[in-house]
């Protein structure tokens, strides 16, 4: 592991990242979908196999909006290796993230990405680093959505140069993912299965950092064995509350917080509660078999029918 000494919070602060491209189709757009649960339990669900299939002879697959959480991944070529930072990457946690839609996302798409770093702070333990990244549909040139990537590097603190710990950030402090779980019933709770090969299939949309699929990488980074993607978490949970109160329409959905509280072992049994305030949905996600919450976020809607 690299020494603290190494760490220079300016160099990082200062530098420029190259603008990335890249291009999905919808056989990406039917992976993902495959590789968050959808139709996993029921391969004809009537709210799900849009994502997959062109059913009744629809144009295009629907693309769910938790995909937008792949262009930032996508458009970090070397991923967090940025000039001034330090770390040991086997001991990189995904600790939150932000996600603003724009418009819905078209079946395929060339993109391209405006990367900065939006944030960098000395937990003492740990270091967090928070990326921005701008997607733009290439042809028309329309933001298509924001997403802010948190990871959480463990091991990687204590880099400051004063007594005050150092934190920056350039972003409006409502976008945080912390969330206060109200007291009250849920307002719908929904129950899903990862499956023992979950991570596995994931991965084959773009991450594949080995602590989801090797168990050693896994043992070194502290786990009894390779844990699940926290964005495949994010996902099953988005795809949760689309279900429960978007009645099944993907392009309810605003924006997306969620921060990655505990690790999911694949195979696990994921419940998520939801409450709703006004056109914000508060949610949580608990393992059913540990009883522990893995992630809590807020979901902002637009146009919810008042019917609910
Ligand atoms: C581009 C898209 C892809 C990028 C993806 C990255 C690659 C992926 O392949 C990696 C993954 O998917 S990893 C899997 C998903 N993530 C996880 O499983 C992590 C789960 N969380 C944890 O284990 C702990 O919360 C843990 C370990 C994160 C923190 O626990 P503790 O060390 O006990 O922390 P604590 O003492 O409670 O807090 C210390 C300070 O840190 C802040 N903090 C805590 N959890 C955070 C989190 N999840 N995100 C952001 N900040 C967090 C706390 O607020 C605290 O700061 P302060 O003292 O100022 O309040």
């Amino acid at each position: 592991m690299a020494g603290t000494s190494d760490f220079d919070p300016a160099l990082a602060i200062s530098h420029n990242f190259q603008d990335t491209t890249y291009s999905y189709t919808e056989r990406d757009v039917a992976l993902y979908a495959l590789g968050i649960g959808a139709c996993a339990s029921n391969a004809v669900d009537e709210d799900e196999l849009k994502y997959v299939y062109h059913e009744n002879g629809q144009q295009f697959i629907k693309v769910l909006p938790t995909f937008a959480a792949l262009l930032s991944l996508e458009s970090l070529p070397s991923g967090f290796d940025i000039p001034g930072l330090q770390y040991d990457p086997r001991l990189l946690l995904h600790g939150q993230q932000y996600i603003e839609l724009c418009k819905p996302f078209p079946s395929s798409c060339h993109i391209q990405n405006k990367v900065s770093l939006a944030g960098l702070h000395d937990k003492g333990k740990a270091a967090i680093l928070e990326i921005e990244t701008k997607s733009y549909e290439k042809e028309s040139g329309d933001l298509l959505c924001m997403n802010r990537t948190t990871v959480y590097l463990r091991g990687a603190g204590g880099f400051s140069k004063t007594s005050k710990p150092f934190s920056y950030s350039n972003y409006p402090s409502n976008q945080t993912s912390a969330v206060k779980i109200p007291e009250s019933k849920p307002f719908a709770v929904f129950e899903d299965r990862t499956h023992p090969s979950q991570a596995l299939l994931y991965r084959l949309s773009g991450d594949y950092n080995p602590l989801h699929s090797d168990p050693l990488f896994a043992k070194v980074a502290g786990f009894s064995q390779p844990i699940l993607h926290g964005l495949c978490t994010l996902g099953f949970a988005v795809r949760a509350i689309i279900k429960s109160i978007c009645k099944g329409d993907p392009d309810r959905i605003k924006s997306i917080t969620g921060r990655f509280l505990l690790h999911v072992y694949p195979g696990e049994t994921l419940v998520t509660e939801m409450w709703l305030e006004g056109s914000r949905v508060i949610y949580r996600t608990l393992v059913k078999e540990r009883k522990r919450t893995v992630l809590s976020g807020s979901v902002d809607l637009r146009g919810l029918n008042s019917s609910l």
